[in-house]
């Protein structure tokens, strides 16, 4: 592939022999990445003979009248043609080396070019916020400095400039300051601080952006002392700190022993206590953890953690376990033996939010050993578990998508757990990226196993590990290629049971006089749970936006006739035609009035929001208490632990809520599964649909009989034939799997083929609609390449911008030959914006 990017083709830095200067091509200029908002170009700086500089060192360079951080991404043995070598300033200085491990560089270098974005972009992800932007360049004097007398004879020759700067220095306490207040005060100080360094005398360094200093606390230490000469007050503070260990943060002890800091001060005075400003680490809190042990393991885990622990190097493994089969504990002692070894596991989930108890389980066992990190921490804790990170101590790091960017560096494991999930792509701003894929590069560049677990695996992790499907029941492993590995823990813990599945047909339920949206066999599982002590979930897939048209009567749905889709109901505002579209091929018709099958006028648009469940529950059993779980409700840090707690203490009956309740919780008295509408998630207009509702309705049925009780699914839909709500029904992943890989093979569909989403912006709908045209029209038709669309996004208007989108579909597995990327994007007008999804997840 040809790419011009600049900043894309600086994937040559990380080939081998192009990484250092070696004296045989001598470099004399280096383009670097200025960290200056808007600027994603390279720029050119030349070489001070006596600084040796690697790509992927912290430099500081000069840029306008500023000072400003930068990154140095490769040499050049030329310097650029349009470039007068005399204009070419000199890099300043080496702030950090090494500060990206070359395994590291190497990667958001793959990131950048697989994903089309330039390499600062990706850089901006994976550092915390402000690291670069708002750091400081500050310098400070060494021991050697502060002990430097410049009247002295005896004191080191250095130039005017430097002494300027010295005494400048010396005269604060602290022996430290900004660059930018340095050359306020001095003329020509550069030179002057050039040559402190040189000597010995100064340091520089960067300084973390002020809000995130590291926090600091007073700390209370007990020394070693008999307590002779002390009031019984002081001896009971002495006490108090005793019993905690010898430590306390001051605020504590003063509280716990409602004292005063000058009576801490009178005992330091008689040397029993130490006082000291010590850092506390703003990470994230949690209530504090029992210790937990090591459970052992069912034969199908013994198994699959012996695979797992006899890899050597970089292998992708798939643990498909169905629900409730224990694949947390196989992470856990597959994590165990690395730390004792001095290495660091990487964890991530879909949302942390939702996992407290995933998180908890490896607290329980690992202590302060488990990191979390994920976007929603407050920008201090995130700059603190950051700094953790890098200082290399063995340890777990549990994160969303972002956290796969963690700088652990000496990673033994990485794990997705619900590797399935979409919450791991990124939709945007660029990178569009997918944890899993850029999991399976980190794991290939530091050759360490990659662990994809879920009950239902995406097509692409299934068929990565060996196409060919395995026979049923599901066998022990499968082979895949060379450094796949498919395992598998194919029954519950303890051989409890998959609950049984009960499909309710609501055409029936209508037609039988029932007009309540819950079918009277969940009725009568609702009416049971109190009388049995028993608790349930109710799941209501909440749709946003896009809907689908269905006939209450007989069921049909308004589909294209041009594609194997479902259409998508377009309301673009008030007073607009309602019309109907398929976002494959852009076929569209008005809304029917009445059902095109058997005429009925019932059409609806279908799924009712978790509010109106719960008020239709208030209304049929005001016996029963209920707390919702979604996003309205768990808006605030910590809701998703609290509600989780007060269900799973027994302080409500059922759980009402939306996707949330599918990922991963383990309530083992829960014995009511209802899913309220399972249509609301089969017909959207999405190849993906089908996969992702087997997916949603399984978790959500795994959630039922976990504990000791058996375990009872109701699912109530208009299409009970439909062969997602068979496989449901029957928990046949296999068949479901076949079915649904064929189609994808038959329409060049991934995991077969390969897609590219170009997604158009503007606030001008003509000029983001003929955008969208030249550039369909620019992509010269290939062998392979099929170009879908420019089409409407399905809500064509988003914060006043219009959308539209052109879909780019390979028929191989590997990308052809595009026309460059650059000349693609100089086809926007600046009033459009262009998105490049690479392996898009949400098509609508
Ligand atoms: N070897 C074991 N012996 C006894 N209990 C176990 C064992 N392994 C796991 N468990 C318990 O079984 C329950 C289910 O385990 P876990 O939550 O890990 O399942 P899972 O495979 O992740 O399920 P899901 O995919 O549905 O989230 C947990 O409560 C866990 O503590
Ligand atoms: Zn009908
Ligand atoms: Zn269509």
């Amino acid at each position: 592939m040809y790419i011009k990017d600049v900043s894309l083709s600086s994937m040559a830095v990380a080939e081998p022999g192009e990484l250092y200067q070696s004296k045989t091509t001598f470099h004399r200029w280096i383009e670097v990445l200025v960290d200056c908002p808007g600027s994603s170009d390279l720029f050119t700086y030349k070489l001070p003979a006596q600084l040796e500089i690697k790509p992927g060192d912290i430099l500081t360079v000069p840029f306008g009248a500023q000072q400003v951080g930068a990154i140095a991404i490769r040499f050049l043995s030329q310097p650029p043609a349009d470039l007068a070598p005399e204009k070419i300033r000199e890099v300043e200085d080496v702030v950090s080396r090494g500060f990206f491990p070359s395994t590291y560089w190497e990667l958001l270098n793959r990131i950048a070019a697989y994903y089309y974005t330039p390499l600062i972009q990706v850089i901006r992800v994976a550092l915390p916020p402000g690291l670069l932007g708002r750091s400081q360049r500050r310098l400070r004097l060494t021991s050697l400095g502060r002990d430097q007398d410049v009247f002295s004879n005896t004191s080191i020759f250095m130039s005017p400039t430097a002494q300027q700067v010295l005494q400048l220095l010396q005269k604060t306490s602290t022996g430290d300051y900004s660059y930018y207040y340095i050359q306020q005060k001095v003329k020509s100080a550069y030179r002057g601080t050039r040559e402190l360094i040189r000597l010995g005398l100064a340091e520089n360094y960067l300084e973390p952006p002020r809000l995130n200093q590291p926090k600091l606390q007073k700390a209370v230490t007990l020394l070693d002392h008999n307590d002779e000469d002390l009031s019984t007050r002081q001896k009971e503070i002495v006490e108090v700190l005793r019993r905690y260990g010898g430590e306390l943060w001051q605020s504590e002890l003063l509280q716990t022993c409602s004292t005063s800091t000058s009576t801490l001060k009178a005992l330091e005075k008689k040397g029993y206590i130490v006082i000291e400003e010590r850092e506390i680490l703003r990470r994230e809190q949690s209530p504090l953890m029992a210790g937990d042990q090591a459970k052992s393991l069912t034969d199908a885990q013994t198994d699959a953690l012996e695979r797992i622990k006899s890899l050597d190097g970089f292998a992708q493994v798939l643990l498909h376990g169905v629900t409730g089969s224990g694949k947390t504990e196989v992470y856990l002692q597959a994590i165990a033996p690395l730390l004792n070894q001095g290495k660091s596991a990487l964890v991530l989930v879909p949302e942390i939010g939702l996992t407290p108890q995933l998180t908890d389980r490896f607290r329980a066992r690992f202590g302060n050993k488990v990191q979390v990190y994920h976007s929603a921490l407050s920008d201090g804790e995130r700059y603190d578990t950051w700094r953790q990170m890098f200082t290399g101590e063995a340890q777990v790091v549990i994160g969303t998508r972002s956290a796969i960017f963690a700088p652990l560096p000496n990673l033994g494991l990485i794990i997705l757990d619900e590797e399935h999930d979409s919450s791991f792509k990124q939709d945007s701003p660029i990178p569009t990226y997918h944890a899993r894929t850029v999991a399976q590069w980190r794991a290939e560049l530091e050759n360490c196993p990659l662990i994809l677990g879920s009950a239902t695996p995406s097509l692409e992790s299934w068929v990565s590990v060996g196409s060919t499907p395995p026979p049923n029941p599901l066998p022990a492993s499968k082979e895949g290629g060379p450094d796949s590995l498919y395992l598998s823990l194919p029954e519950r813990i303890n051989s409890r049971p998959l609950p049984p599945v009960e499909i309710v047909d609501m055409r029936r339920e209508l037609q039988e006089g029932n007009r309540s949206i819950f079918s009277r066999s969940l009725q009568e599982a609702l009416e049971q749970l109190k009388e049995r002590k028993q608790q349930g979930i109710l799941f209501i897939h909440r749709r946003g936006h896009s809907t689908f048209v269905s006939c209450r009567s007989c069921g049909y749905v308004l589909e294209c006739p041009n594609c194997d889709v479902s259409l998508a109901y377009h309301h673009v505002e008030e007073g607009a035609p309602q019309l109907l579209r398929c976002h494959y091929c852009n076929y569209g018709r008005s809304h029917p009035p009445h059902c095109p099958e058997c005429s009925s006028p019932y059409l609806k648009f279908f799924g009712s929001g978790t509010q109106r469940v719960a008020q239709e529950l208030n209304k049929q059993f005001p016996h029963l208490r209920l707390i919702r779980f979604d996003s309205d409700t768990t808006r605030n840090k910590g809701s998703h632990r609290n509600l989780l707690t007060q269900f799973a203490n027994g302080e409500a009956d059922l759980l009402v809520g939306t996707q949330m309740l599918t990922k991963g919780l383990d309530l083992p008295q829960v014995t009511l599964v209802g899913v309220v509408a399972a249509d609301g998630l089969l017909h959207l207009s999405d190849y993906r649909a089908n996969e992702r509702a087997f997916q949603t309705l399984t978790q959500v049925a795994g959630r039922a009989g976990r504990g000791e009780d058996p375990g009872r699914v109701i699912v109530q839909t208009y299409t009970p034939e439909h062969p997602v709500i068979e496989a449901v029904k029957t928990h046949d992943y296999q068949s479901f799997c076949d079915a649904e890989l064929a189609q994808r093979q038959a329409l060049n569909y991934p995991p077969m083929g390969r897609l590219i989403l170009l997604r158009l912006s503007s606030v001008d709908p003509i000029q983001v609609q003929n955008t969208a045209q030249i550039i369909a029209t620019n992509f010269s038709s290939q062998e392979g390449l099929e170009i879908l669309g420019p089409a409407p996004a399905s809500i064509l208007r988003v914060a006043n911008r219009y959308r539209w989108q052109i879909l780019l579909k390979f028929a191989a597995e590997s990308l052809p030959t595009l026309s460059d990327w650059q000349e693609i994007r100089a086809l926007c007008p600046a009033s459009v914006s262009l998105t490049i999804d690479v392996d898009p997840i949400n098509i609508m």
